[in-house]
């Protein structure tokens, strides 16, 4: 039977008293009738990892339309007395103060869960902490048993904890999510329970049924299917959770190479949303940003820095393009004070301090070009920043940073910002006469033809010279100069290696699938692991008219020699020329 009335959002009836810390639950109304469903015993067998792909409410295909299964059985009554014995004692503060680690749920605390842990990770399985109590022998020898019944070794374990669910509170119906959740296999072992313990799991919200728990049974649960517990009764419900990694994880997650953090008494973990934090390792991490966006102008960098901070370990800043290594270059100081300032004014400094696990984005298009500034300043801060480009057909390139320059709803902010040296006068205008001031200073040559339309050589050490008298504080030039990817990138790659830098093409995050392909080269680059991009949407995207076809092939002719030589550099195929 579908037991969708618990998602009754009506309001609680005056005359329920709900268990400590649920006020925040009030829509989710205890249902007592729901103890009254039927209970499934769950059949023999495990999940389907197929099945653990992706939420199951999401409609992806399913092997079974179970999400239960049973693994094995073991006697738990000696666990169950140890738990009953000392007054509570074992779930309070003291004791983990005492004998174990402290562990901060915020949601499951705020709902009144008690815990007693043993294994902790992060979401993403940056590291398996293992808690003082993990190895201590009496604990294992009421443990261990449990863990063997299903045959479960217990290097392979991530997270393992006896939680212990007050009377008359509900666990929401949830799904887990996070990149562990289809790495692992979730199981339960009932310790103490009781038939006012409702428990129900299914594909979606609606579909839900009642599962049997009964002690000593351990039920591996598709925990990717939405789940929902409320324990009716008056007394604590206790089950031992446990997740394990599967053979599928990838290599760097299974023992030997499992990332394994040996904790000792008097440690202190708070797990927040996107990370677990280590007390003693406060203010640890390395100082924002920890990702730079470098260019190109109007190549799609506002769409990298959006798609990129979806990543629940990033953290925004105060702003997307800090212009620290440009316009606001607060001027000569000792590199460690620079970088402070850098990381303090334009970044969340409280956040990283308490989680170093996070990271922060600078997305400044305006390094590229200008990295006679930008280059020695950041070096003299970060050598080991990961860096991306974003390129362009540089064509379509001049023509969006034109009609950006020309837009006339831009506030009187962005004017400024943006340069007023273009306002009325065309792509071509502007164009044309930018190549005569690069000709002039022999930035480029040419080898045939004349005008936009002719064939065009950079020269490297006249490129160099030329970009340390641009304009700064504005953007209202360099619009044909933007175009020279290679000539910009040359410098960053002798200053920093090829391999810091990832250059990607705008014109591949046109579908979806391009974008969140982009993305996931820039988390690995970036060294975050991969996360879904939930959110593929162009951002700063501005309709302009179509710029006449003569133009665009003019400028593609024009920057026909300088793109071969990107290619070459990149070493990229005829599927990714323009
Ligand atoms: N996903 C995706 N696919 C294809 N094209 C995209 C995408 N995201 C952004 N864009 C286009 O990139 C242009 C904006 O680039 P930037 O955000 O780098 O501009 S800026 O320098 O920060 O002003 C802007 O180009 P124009 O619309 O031609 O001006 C965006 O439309």
């Amino acid at each position: 039977m579908a037991a969708n009335m618990v998602i009754d959002q009506g309001a609680a009836p005056d005359d329920v008293q709900y268990g400590d810390g649920q006020p925040q639950l009030d829509k989710f109304r205890l249902r007592w009738e729901l103890a009254r469903l039927p209970a499934l015993a769950p059949p023999a067998g495990e999940v389907s990892f197929d099945d653990k792909r992706a939420p199951t409410e999401q409609g992806h295909s399913l092997t079974t339309g179970t999400f239960c299964f049973l693994r094995g059985r073991s006697d738990v009554s000696r666990l169950k007395a140890r738990l009953e014995r000392d007054d509570d004692f074992v779930w309070s503060d003291e004791y983990a103060t005492e004998h174990n680690v402290t562990l901060a749920r915020p949601s499951h605390d705020g709902w009144g869960i008690r815990k007693l842990a043993f294994v902790f990770c992060d979401d993403f399985l940056h590291r398996v902490y293992r808690l003082p109590l993990w190895e201590d022998p009496s604990w294992r020898a009421l443990i261990d048993p449990i863990l063997e019944s299903c045959g479960v070794p217990r290097e392979r374990i991530i997270r393992c904890l006896l939680a212990s669910m007050p009377p008359r509170t509900v666990i929401p119906p949830h799904h887990d999510s996070g990149y562990w959740v289809p790495r692992s296999r979730r199981l339960h072992c009932a310790i103490k329970t009781n038939p006012d313990v409702v428990f129900l799991a299914g594909r979606t919200l609606d579909e839900m049924h009642r599962i049997e728990f009964k002690e000593g049974c351990v039920v591996e649960l598709n925990n990717q299917a939405k789940h929902y517990v409320a324990n009716l009764s008056d007394e604590y419900r206790t089950h031992l959770i446990f997740d394990y990694v599967d053979d599928r994880a990838e290599p760097y997650l299974l023992p030997p190479e499992m990332p394994v953090v040996q904790l000792r008494t008097g440690d202190e973990l708070l797990q927040t949303r996107r990370s677990v934090a280590l007390a003693s390792e406060r203010g640890s991490g390395p100082r924002a940003p920890h990702i730079l966006i470098i260019g190109a102008q109007k190549a799609g960098t506002t769409s990298m820095f959006e798609y990129l901070s979806q990543h629940p370990l990033i953290k925004r800043g105060v702003r997307r393009e800090t212009h620290f290594l440009d316009w606001r270059w607060p001027g000569d100081d000792d590199a460690d004070s620079l970088s402070r300032k850098w990381h303090e004014t334009f970044f969340d400094a409280e956040a990283h301090a308490l989680h170093p696990d996070l990271r922060a984005l600078d997305s400044t298009p305006s390094y590229l070009l200008q990295s006679n500034l930008a280059i020695p300043r950041l070096q003299r801060m970060r050598k080991d920043l990961p860096l991306i480009v974003m390129v362009r057909d540089p064509a379509l390139r001049a023509v969006s940073h034109h009609a950006m320059i020309a837009d006339k709803a831009a506030t009187p902010q962005q004017r400024r910002s943006r340069g007023t040296a273009w306002l009325g006068k065309s792509v071509r205008e502007v164009a044309e006469a930018e190549l005569v001031e690069l000709l002039r200073a022999g930035v480029v040559r040419c080898v045939k033809g004349e005008g936009l339309g002719g064939d065009y050589e950079v020269d490297d050490a006249a490129f160099r010279d030329y970009i340390t008298r641009l304009p700064l504080g504005h953007g209202a030039h360099s619009l044909l100069l933007r175009g020279f990817y290679a000539a910009q990138l040359r410098p960053w790659r002798e200053a920093f290696g090829a391999e810091r830098i990832l250059v990607l093409r705008c014109e591949d995050m046109v579908t979806s699938e391009g974008a969140a392909a982009a993305v996931a080269l820039a988390q690995r680059h970036a060294g975050l692991r991969e996360h879904p991009l939930d959110d593929a949407r162009p951002r700063n995207a501005r309709s302009y008219a179509g710029p006449p076809d003569d133009l665009v092939e003019d400028l593609r002719r024009f920057f026909s020699r300088a793109n071969a030589d990107l290619y070459e550099m990149l070493g990229w195929g005829d599927g990714e020329r323009w």
